[in-house]
This record gives structure tokens, C-alpha cells and sequence, in this order.
């Protein structure tokens, strides 16, 4: 049995860490944090848990110097994990990071879209945690930055297209995103009656996901990424329409055995010749749905992708990259279908 502590587990993706990993029969919960709700027992802040066996004695501390763990997840928000990573790397113990601070390997490109100081990469292996292209480094890093929930979506959407080489570099993303992947404080933006009834455009041009799809795809071909996210009165969810420009002379029934033969031995992406998949379809799944494959009289082929922003776009992709750290079956704690309707 290997021990994991959860950095921040009175978050959103912390919470999902915790529900995922109750199905997890190789890992025990060691340690869970929070700055404002040390001492309480974790059913207190997730009743929804309650009943868990294996989180009857788990607790919350606010003493982040305690962790002792085997790997420390930190569901914690960017800026924070730079100040409290280090420390658990000097002391040896591998780290997945669910925030922006470790996902660029050029800083300056960080800090022009985070806005944020970066206080320097530790001198250890570094992972980019998209495990369908960077299984490999995962199995070998002692830090795993987990990938952010639009570009899980959107990479996966046109991997296999920028990999063969068959559409121009211009890719223009379209995202529709859940209210959870703001995290559980309430702002404004995610007030119900502004949410409610309306798809809401943000950041539009800046978002700081634009950069991270864009490097990621640069690995694999030639990309220059426009993205747009929406906020959709949805609690979980991401859908991405992806339009690409093809180059080359090629049909859809080619396409999409491309895409079979990209993913095929990928447990968690499937790909739908026919059907346009659905937000249903993976809700409380670590899938990534990928379909539509419809080519327009301009050349423009249109692709779909469907996660869960909290499962695939976070949780769930952390607990699939520890599985590869550990050499543990990769869909151990994570198999599930989705809660359709
Ligand atoms: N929500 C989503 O869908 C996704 C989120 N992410 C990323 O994952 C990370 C966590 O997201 P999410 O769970 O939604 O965020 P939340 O805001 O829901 O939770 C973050 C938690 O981190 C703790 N925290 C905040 N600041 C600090 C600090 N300085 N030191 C230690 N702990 C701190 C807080 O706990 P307390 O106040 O109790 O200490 C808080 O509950 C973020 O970086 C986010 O961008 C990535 C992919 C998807
Ligand atoms: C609805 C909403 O606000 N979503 C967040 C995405 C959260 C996330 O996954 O982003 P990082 O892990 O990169 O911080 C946003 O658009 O900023």
C-alpha cells in the first residue's frame, strides 16, 4: 500500500481526489490539508463521503510541515504550488501538481499569461501529465504538472491531426465549460443568475490555457491556437469544437481510422465514427470523447471532445499519472461510465 497526501482537499478538485481514490485499492489518504479547517473530520466538510471505511479516521491538518506521504497531490490554486512544492521535493517525495505553475518549461511564457512571478523549476525530472503523449516522462518524473481541463480536451482533439501533418497551422478551439472548474468559492461570474440561462464568453484572446495547448501541440507538428471558453450553466464539463483547416487531400473515413489507430491502445479516449459525444456520456468518468469528423466545402474539418473537467481535466488525470509513477494498472480506481442521462 503506498500513502498519498492531498494539498487544499476542501477544494473542488481535492473533494474529487477523495471520492475517486475511495475506489482505490493500492493507495490509503495519509494526510489531507486546509489553512482553515485543521482539526475537522473530513465527512464534516464532504458529508458526501460519509460512510467511506477507508477515510473513517482521516482528518484535516493545517500543518503542511506534518505531510509525510509516499506522493503529495496539490490541488492547490497557481502561485500557491511554486511556494509549497519544493519543499516536499527536497524531502524526496514524488508530487502531482494540479495547477499552472509547473506546466511551461519556459518560464517567461508563465509569467506573460499568469502574470505571476515564477520562483524556478526544481532541478528534477518534470512531467507534462497528458499520459497519452508523455507516458514515458511520467513514468520517470518526481514531479508531474497535471495538464489544465481545456487543454486535456483540446489536445486530445487534434493530436493525431497535428501529428500527421495534415492541417494548416491555424487551430481555433471553442470551449463550454462547467462552473466547478472556477473551484468552490463563489465569485460574480459564477453567481446562479449570471451563469443561469446564458453561455458567457471570458477572457477572450487571453485566456492562459491559449499558450499551454499551443507549446503542447508544437511537440507534435505545427499549431498556432486561438481558444475561446464559455461558461455554461452546467456544473461539470468540458465540450471543445475544434476547427482545423485541412492541407492535405484527405476524407473523413481516413481521418477517423487515423484517430483509431492514434488512440488505440488508450483505455480512456474513445472515438466515435458517427455519434457527436456528450457531456453525459463521461460525467463522473476519466473518458475523453472524441467524434464529429465532419469536413465542410472549405476544407474545414470540424472535430468534438468531451471531459469532465474535474475527472479527466484534473482528478482523474492525476490519479491515471500516479498509477504510472507507481507502475500500477493505469485505470485502477478510475474505471467508471458515465452518468447518462
Ligand atoms: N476545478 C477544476 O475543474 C480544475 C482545477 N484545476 C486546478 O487545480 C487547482 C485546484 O483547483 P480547485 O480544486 O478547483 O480549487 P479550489 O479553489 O476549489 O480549492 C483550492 C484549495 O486550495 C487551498 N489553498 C488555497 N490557497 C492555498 C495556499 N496558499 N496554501 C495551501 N492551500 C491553499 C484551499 O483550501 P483551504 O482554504 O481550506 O486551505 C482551497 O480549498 C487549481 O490550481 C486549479 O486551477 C485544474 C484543472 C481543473
Ligand atoms: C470555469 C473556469 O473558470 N475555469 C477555469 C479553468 C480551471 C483550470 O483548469 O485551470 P488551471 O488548472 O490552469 O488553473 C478558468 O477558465 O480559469
Amino acid at each position: 500500500m503506498k500513502e498519498v497526501a492531498i494539498i487544499g482537499a476542501t477544494g473542488y478538485t481535492g473533494a474529487e481526489l477523495l471520492r475517486l481514490l475511495a475506489n482505490h485499492d493500492k493507495v490509503d489518504v495519509a494526510y489531507i490539508t486546509s489553512r482553515k479547517e485543521d482539526g475537522k473530520h473530513v465527512f464534516k466538510i464532504h458529508p458526501h463521503l460519509k460512510g467511506i471505511e477507508k477515510y473513517k479516521d482521516l482528518y484535516f491538518t493545517g500543518d503542511i510541515d506534518k505531510v509525510d506521504a509516499d506522493l503529495v497531490f496539490t490541488a492547490t490554486p497557481h502561485g500557491a504550488s511554486m511556494d509549497i512544492v519544493p519543499d516536499f521535493i527536497e524531502r524526496g517525495m514524488k508530487v502531482i501538481d494540479l495547477s499552472g505553475d509547473y506546466r511551461f518549461e519556459d518560464l517567461s511564457l508563465y509569467e506573460k499569461y499568469y502574470k505571476i512571478k515564477h520562483k524556478g523549476l526544481p532541478n528534477v525530472k518534470i512531467a507534462y501529465g497528458l499520459p497519452e503523449l508523455h507516458r514515458e516522462e511520467i513514468k520517470e518524473a518526481q514531479l508531474v504538472a497535471n495538464p489544465g481541463c481545456f487543454p486535456t480536451g483540446a489536445i486530445l482533439a487534434v493530436a493525431p491531426l497535428v501529428k500527421e501533418g495534415i492541417i494548416e497551422e491555424r487551430i481555433i478551439f471553442d470551449s463550454k465549460t462547467g462552473v466547478s472548474g472556477a473551484g468552490v468559492n463563489p465569485t460574480e461570474t459564477t453567481h446562479f443568475p449570471n451563469v443561469n440561462e446564458n453561455i458567457n464568453p471570458y477572457k477572450i484572446t487571453t485566456h492562459r490555457h491559449t499558450p499551454e495547448i499551443e507549446k503542447e501541440l508544437k511537440k507534435l507538428g505545427k499549431a498556432k491556437v486561438s481558444f475561446t471558453p464559455h461558461l455554461a450553466p452546467i456544473t461539470r464539463g468540458i465540450l471543445t469544437t475544434a476547427h482545423t483547416f485541412l492541407s492535405k487531400d484527405v476524407d473523413r473515413e481516413e481521418i477517423i481510422k487515423l484517430y483509431e489507430k492514434f488512440y488505440n491502445n488508450e483505455i480512456f479516449v474513445r472515438v466515435f465514427s458517427e455519434e457527436i459525444p456528450k457531456l453525459t456520456w463521461v460525467r463522473g468518468t476519466n473518458f475523453c470523447d472524441i467524434g464529429g469528423f465532419k469536413i465542410d466545402e472549405h476544407g474545414r474539418l470540424v472535430v468534438i471532445s468531451a471531459i469532465d473537467n474535474l475527472v479527466k481535466g484534473a482528478s482523474g488525470q492525476a490519479i491515471q499519472n500516479m498509477n504510472i509513477m507507481f507502475g500500477f494498472d493505469e485505470k485502477e480506481g478510475l474505471f467508471s461510465v458515465g452518468l447518462n442521462p
